[in-house]
């Protein structure tokens, strides 16, 4: 399969060969209600790293989401304040095919009497299913891709499957095939197992995995510890709108930091690079 890990070469302040990040958040503040929902003085994220957010509710996640895929934007500020590979003002169409985004709340709209290769295949169009106007050929090849893309996620066999018949776990898989669709070299996944039982997490982190491996950038929001998969190296831990801590996940991902982190008394165990949380109650 295709290499994720092109790198633009951007003409910074370290010169015309210093690799452009994939994606830089510089002086980024999102206001609300006359509120600052989130301010991010400095956070870049390199080609294939894989960085997991992590945060208890409020703390600005999904507002981090949608300022990254551009469906917020943040007051004015000397520097732009998102930059994805090299370019202050991507177009909103270049930013859906670099960026892929996996979300449980798009979980309702794929809900739909639509077999899941459509569901995949319209991935390609940004389309709910395939456009009635395609040809026989050209529709046979989107569903082979579309097949493809689902074997990639572990659902061999599940192409003609309705979407109302699957689980919210399967469900969940075709979202990320579908983001895969479009061939994108970043996937942001907001709160990807949130809702699914353990059989449902353990595929969906398996199919992250593979995908980190790829080199696919992976920008991971989560209120889990347990969903920071071996791959991911950084964490960026946001409370109250601010970022609380960023670094190796080895340094962040300790008792004491999480107690803190969520202001309850946490327990982090760690078995070889997995991790888990318990808390006493
Ligand atoms: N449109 C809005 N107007 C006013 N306040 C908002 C708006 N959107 C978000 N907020 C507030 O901004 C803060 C951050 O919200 P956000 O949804 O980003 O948090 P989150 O970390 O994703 O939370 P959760 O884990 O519960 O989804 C919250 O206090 C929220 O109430």
């Amino acid at each position: 399969m295709a290499s994720f890990s092109q790198t633009k070469r951007g003409k910074g302040a370290d010169g015309p060969s210093a690799p452009a990040p994939f994606l830089s958040v510089r002086d980024a503040r999102v206001v609300r209600d006359g509120r600052t929902i989130l301010f991010i003085p400095d956070l870049q994220i390199a080609e294939g790293e894989a960085l997991a957010v992590l945060g208890p509710n409020g703390a600005g996640k999904s507002t981090f989401v949608n300022l990254i895929t551009r469906q917020v934007l943040a007051l004015h500020a000397s520097v732009p304040p998102v930059v994805l590979r090299g370019q202050a003002r991507p177009l909103l169409s270049e930013v859906r095919r670099t960026l892929g985004v996996v979300s449980a709340s798009m979980q309702d709209e794929v809900a739909v009497g639509l077999p899941a290769a459509d569901v995949v295949a319209g991935g390609f169009e940004g389309t709910l299913g395939l456009p009635l106007r395609m040809s026989v050929t050209e529709r046979n090849r989107r569903r082979e891709a579309a097949e493809a893309l689902l074997a990639q996620v572990g659902l061999q066999g599940f192409a003609a499957r309705d979407m109302r018949t699957l689980s919210t776990g399967q469900a969940r898989r075709v979202l990320l095939a579908r983001a895969l669709a479009g061939g994108p070299e970043g996937l942001v996944l907001d709160e990807p197992c949130a809702g699914l039982d353990p059989e449902g997490m353990h595929a969906m982190r398996g199919a992250m995995r593979r995908l980190a491996r790829q080199g696919m950038t992976l920008v991971l929001v989560t209120h889990f510890i347990e969903d920071v998969i071996p791959e991911v190296r950084r964490v960026v831990m946001l409370r109250d709108g601010a970022v609380f801590a960023d670094g190796p996940k080895e340094r962040l991902l300790t008792s004491a930091k999480m107690s803190e982190l969520f202001g309850i008394p946490m327990t982090v165990h760690q078995h070889e690079e997995r991790y888990s949380l318990s808390t006493a109650y």
